[in-house]
């Protein structure tokens, strides 16, 4: 008998290089269910790569990922991108909008992806568009809009399909401190309001300060914690 439910996705020690250069060494992390948590760390200490294992874009070299019990790291590719749609939103830096569509159908795109009719989808990216204070940007392109802007459409975007975990790597670091105080405010207050989990990379002390708890990384593995002990 245990007070803590199984955490919704959970990684154990994870080893991971790129080439010869060791970006994980031994990476544990916990995200229960509707918990932000954030992933802090000197440049180059595998913020990235975790979350890259974690949100099934990256296979671990060895180690776990699992997401409500089941092994991620063991899915077969198209079950695994199927789930991504479902289940994950992934924010990162730059937006990464897709530039010859609206703001309103980059939103709508994921709903249309997974078989929304067009008309339904973009009533929903409307709606959270309007979440986002972003509804007066509906019809412009991402070139069009300023990076604040295109950061809170770009949140929209992962959040349009009602993902129990959103993923975003350093998503205010293009931003001035006060667009990125309301892209992090906006995000936060959707997560809580549908209950979405939130795992956030940042460098940025101010917006760990929005977690609800902080994992500090160093050279591939949760600082504080001997390496391989
Ligand atoms: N695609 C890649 N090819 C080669 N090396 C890589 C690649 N991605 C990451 N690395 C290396 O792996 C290590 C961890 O990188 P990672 O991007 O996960 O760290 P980070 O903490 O997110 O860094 P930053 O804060 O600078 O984004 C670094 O040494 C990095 O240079």
């Amino acid at each position: 008998m245990t007070n803590h439910p199984a955490p919704l996705v959970a990684a154990r020690d994870l080893v991971k290089a790129h080439g010869r250069t060791p970006a994980l060494r031994g990476a544990s992390l916990e995200l229960g269910a509707g918990e932000i948590v954030a992933v802090t760390g000197p440049s180059g200490s595998g913020k990235s790569t975790l979350l890259h294992c974690l949100a099934g874009i990256v296979r671990p070299d060895a180690g776990s990922v699992t997401y409500g019990g089941e092994r991620l790291d063991r899915l077969p590719e198209r079950r695994l991108s199927a789930l991504r749609r479902t289940e994950f939103g992934v924010v990162f830096q730059f937006g990464q909008l897709i530039p010859e569509l609206t703001a309103l159908d980059n939103v709508a795109l994921p709903l249309m992806l997974a078989g929304t009719a067009r008309g339904a989808a973009q009533e929903s990216a409307g709606e959270w568009l309007e979440r986002f204070g972003a509804r007066e940007h509906a019809g412009l392109r991402p070139g069009e809009l300023s990076g604040g802007q295109a950061q809170r459409v770009a949140l929209a975007r992962a959040l349009v399909t009602g993902p129990r975990v959103v993923f975003a790597d350093e998503p205010t670091g293009a931003l001035d401190s006060l667009a990125g105080e309301q892209a992090m405010t906006a995000l936060v207050r959707a997560a809580r309001a549908s209950g979405a989990a939130v795992l956030v990379v940042t460098h940025d002390a101010q917006v760990a300060a929005y977690a609800d708890r902080e994992v500090r990384l160093r050279d591939g593995a949760p600082a504080g914690l001997e390496v391989g002990a």
